[in-house]
């Protein structure tokens, strides 16, 4: 059993429900992406799934036993969570010795997963002068060590520069591909639309979306037209069988080519001030879905 499985998984932090009722599991052999927004319970969720955290109700499979039950869990679980939490005394290499030792893993291994991750010439430096990018490529070196089947990163290409995203990217789908679990959580769907093939969307706590990537997009993939004209009180009667909604000094069209209303404003002698093709992007219908469960909401800016 390769899967990550949260059964009714519910925490509470005093009055805060930061996780609740969540039940979905996660399959091999392909990456599914952790998606909500600040607050939303991700991190909660995933040190729970390590057992660093006590879960106030349901449960927790990680390869079909609780996280405390495996008998070697780095060989079955590596995980990348906050970077930062390492020894900065200690060199590159004499990190990764330590967590092999502790884990029964040889230091061949420990050579190997530096070169995977690209830290061999560095490996004497102390990890205290690293850089944030270096530091990520240390933990995942780390989630790396017991060649395990699943792996877990939480929000692993934070603060890192385009080079290391398109990495990390790279490094993921490549371990999806060998056949491993792969979850992997961020606040931001246009990074998880080109990484995941499959997505847990949570608000809140609470489950939203389990859906394929693709689902997800072709259910977001309704396009309209905006239709700006001196006269529209007299051009929407015309457009008929289309859905139309006022928004400021414009509408929006569903249901009709850009030709037609073009064609129906030009027979009617009705002038058009702008007519737009507005195809929505995958990062709005994530902020449509998650809208009710933010946290805390900016300010809205008018359209
Ligand atoms: N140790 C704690 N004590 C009290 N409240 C906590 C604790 N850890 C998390 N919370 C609260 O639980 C909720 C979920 O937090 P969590 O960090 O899991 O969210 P997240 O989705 O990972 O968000 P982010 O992307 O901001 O890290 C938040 O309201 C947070 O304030």
């Amino acid at each position: 059993m390769t899967t990550i499985q949260a059964i009714n998984l519910t925490k509470r932090y005093g009055t805060t429900l930061a996780v609740d009722d969540l039940s979905f599991t996660i399959e091999p052999g392909r990456v599914t992406g952790f998606l909500g927004p600040n607050g939303a319970g991700k991190s909660t969720t995933m040190r729970m799934m390590l057992g660093l955290d006590r879960p106030s109700g349901g449960s927790v499979r990680v390869g079909g036993k609780p996280y405390s039950e495996l008998r070697h869990p780095l060989r079955t679980i590596g995980a990348l969570l906050d970077a930062k939490a390492v020894h900065g005394g200690r060199t590159a290499r004499n990190h990764l010795l330590c967590l092999a030792q502790s884990n029964g893993i040889g230091r061949a291994r420990v050579e190997e997963v530096m070169e995977t991750v690209g830290l061999t010439a560095v490996a004497k430096r102390r990890v205290g002068g690293f850089s944030l990018g270096m530091g990520q490529r240390l933990g995942i070196a780390a989630a790396l060590l017991g060649d395990p089947e699943i792996l877990m990163f939480d929000e692993p290409v934070n603060g890192l520069d385009p080079e290391g995203i398109r990495w990390i990217r790279t490094l993921m789908r490549g371990l999806a591909a060998e056949g491993r679990t792969v979850f992997v959580s961020s606040h931001l769907m246009s990074e998880m639309a080109q990484t995941a093939d499959h997505l847990i969307v949570i608000g809140k706590g609470r489950l939203i979306a389990d859906t394929g990537v693709q689902d997800f997009i072709a259910r977001s993939s309704q396009s309209y037209v905006r239709v700006r004209s001196p006269r529209m009180a007299q051009l929407a009667p015309l457009l008929t069988g289309a859905e139309l909604s006022a928004h400021g000094d414009h509408m929006r069209v569903i249901g009709l080519p850009a030709s037609k209303i073009g064609d129906v404003a030009a027979g009617a002698g009705i002038a058009l001030h702008e007519l737009t093709v507005v195809e929505p992007t995958l990062e709005a219908a994530y902020m449509e879905l998650t809208k009710d469960s933010v946290e805390y909401a900016g300010e809205t800016v008018p359209a």
